[in-house]
């Protein structure tokens, strides 16, 4: 799939300055033949007087200088508007008449931001700002390339326009906007809600994950040494700066089914507060595509690609190379491209994340030091995973069934999700503890029975492979006096001739 834009969105921005800058020169041609008038009839000193008050009244019309900030920077998202539309919601005036307010399931709070065509008028240490919001509908012709069919649909082109006194353009460039920018991300910082976008889609969706360090069962050490990690990350932008390393890190989660990686990334995004973009290789067609894609991801983002090993045919990059051109089909190889080159120049403060069940299915070009920064191995549920399962699920810190549930637990492999889920099930801590050890109890008998009939087995190959080679012992005996045999037949044949 492939859009045609029938018109950028720019146009129909610039034909809104046009227009604005066409009544500026008509303004500006009345101004001066009432100069002339006023030079012709009217006396030096009132003239001064009247000209000073024409200057003023019109003159910050055709002094201003207009700024237009699109939403799109060819693909990628132009910071600068996602930064005035989030900093706009916060210099809401009484002037505004129309404002949109809505509110998301996962949200407690109502949101009220800024309607299409509204202005707002705003000040910045002594200079008057006017911002408007800019909307406008282009037709849109979407081809799809296996089908060769065409439709077509509306898409919104939004702007922001910001106009001021064009004396003040080196402030406004150098100080102001640079201030908005700062203003969102601090604002950003105290949102508590967060973006979970699908990269396959296009469209965000806000993430709801409760999930947070606190309510991670895992070992406390390693998620100090995750903690510590991000931190020392998010901090250290001079550095990354100094070394000349994209300011990015990779993570790789590897571990069964139900140990707590989707967890884990969810709890790095409400730690961070970052958004999540959640990549679904298995929709993609092209190299091409995942790079267009990526290059609409944003800043301060966490970056997810779940189950990597089903993902893509790991083992296909030698066949398809990536630098066959633009069409070709979306490899390994072209992702870890990404990752080292692309992705790695576009934008900062990024995290990436792979998940997978098995890491010894990865192709070793993933694992590889210096791939991804760190490894983290989500491990089945240890006693002290439990401790904090039994704390965020019953509100329990100690009880006399834990010492039991400790020996269990240690003893088979279960998961913090089947754990949790067995914890949810009774709200009386007595019942629901119960609950778990004979669920653990069921899952050491399964396990012991496998056991033995592991052993069975390996009892029975033993005695197939103890008579297979006490008959090859035979067999053998039987060859080398077979040998002894003809012999002795030959002698006594000879001895007879004689
Ligand atoms: N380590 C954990 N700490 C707390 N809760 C957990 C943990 N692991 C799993 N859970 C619980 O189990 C549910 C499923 O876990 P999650 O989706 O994070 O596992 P996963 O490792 O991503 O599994 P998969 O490999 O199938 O994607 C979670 O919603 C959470 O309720
Ligand atoms: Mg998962």
């Amino acid at each position: 799939m492939y859009s045609l834009p029938s018109m950028p969105s720019t146009t129909s921005v610039l034909s809104t300055y046009t227009a604005f800058a066409a009544s500026a020169m008509l303004v500006r041609s009345m101004l001066s033949e009432v100069q002339t008038l006023v030079n012709q009839f009217i006396p030096q000193k009132l003239q001064e007087k009247i000209s000073s008050s024409l200057g003023r009244l019109f003159g910050n019309i055709s002094s201003q200088l207009v700024l237009i900030v699109d939403e799109y920077n060819g693909l990628s998202i132009n910071e600068i508007f996602q930064a005035s539309e989030v900093y706009l919601n916060t210099r809401i005036t009484p002037s505004v008449e129309q404002l949109k307010v809505s509110k998301d399931p996962g949200n407690k709070s109502i949101s009220v931001t800024i309607d299409k065509g509204q202005q707002i008028i705003d000040t910045f240490e002594g200079i008057e700002l006017a911002w408007q919001f800019v909307c406008t509908e282009t037709q849109q012709t979407v081809v799809d390339f296996e089908s060769w069919s065409q439709s077509s649909g509306k898409k919104e082109h939004r702007s922001i326009l910001l106009s001021f006194h064009r004396n003040h353009k080196e402030k406004v460039l150098n100080t102001f906007l640079p201030y908005v920018l700062e203003r969102f991300k601090a604002i950003k910082n105290e949102e508590k809600v967060l973006k979970l976008q699908s990269l396959a889609s296009y469209e965000g969706v806000n993430l709801n994950h409760p999930s947070t360090f606190d309510t991670l069962a895992m070992d406390p050490g390693l998620k100090k040494e995750i903690m510590d990690d991000l931190d020392r990350f998010v901090r250290r932008k001079d550095f990354y700066l100094k070394v000349g390393k994209p300011w990015k890190r990779g993570y790789l989660l590897h571990g069964p089914p139900g140990t707590g990686k989707s967890s884990l990334i969810a709890a790095m995004a409400n730690y961070l507060k970052f958004d999540i973009y959640d990549l679904e290789l298995a929709s993609l067609t092209s190299n091409s595509e995942l790079r267009r894609l990526l290059a609409s991801t944003t800043n301060r983002s966490i970056l997810v690609i779940e189950d990597i090993d089903c993902s893509i045919e790991l083992q296909d990059r030698q066949n398809r190379g990536y630098n066959q051109g633009e069409s070709q089909q979306l490899t390994l190889s072209g992702l870890l491209n990404f990752i080292d080159g692309l992705w790695s120049s576009c934008g900062d403060e990024r995290i990436i994340v792979f998940t997978t069940n098995y890491q010894d299915k990865l192709d070793p070009a993933l694992l590889r030091p210096g791939r991804m920064d760190m490894h983290i191995h989500m491990s089945y549920c240890t006693p002290c995973g439990f401790k904090i399962l039994a704390s965020n699920y019953l509100n329990v810190k100690n009880h006399s069934l834990f010492s039991e549930i400790d020996e269990l637990i240690v003893e088979v492999e279960v998961t913090p999700a089947e754990v949790a889920e067995e914890l949810m099930k009774n709200e009386d801590v007595d019942i629901a503890l119960t609950g778990l050890i004979g669920f653990l109890e069921r899952k050491k008998g399964m396990k012991l029975k496998q056991l033995n009939v592991e052993e069975q087995k390996a009892d029975d190959k033993q005695k197939e492979n103890d008579n297979k080679n006490e008959s090859q012992e035979k067999e053998e005996k039987w060859e080398k006096n077979k040998v002894k045999r003809n012999k002795r037949k030959k002698a006594r044949r000879a001895k007879g001739r004689t």
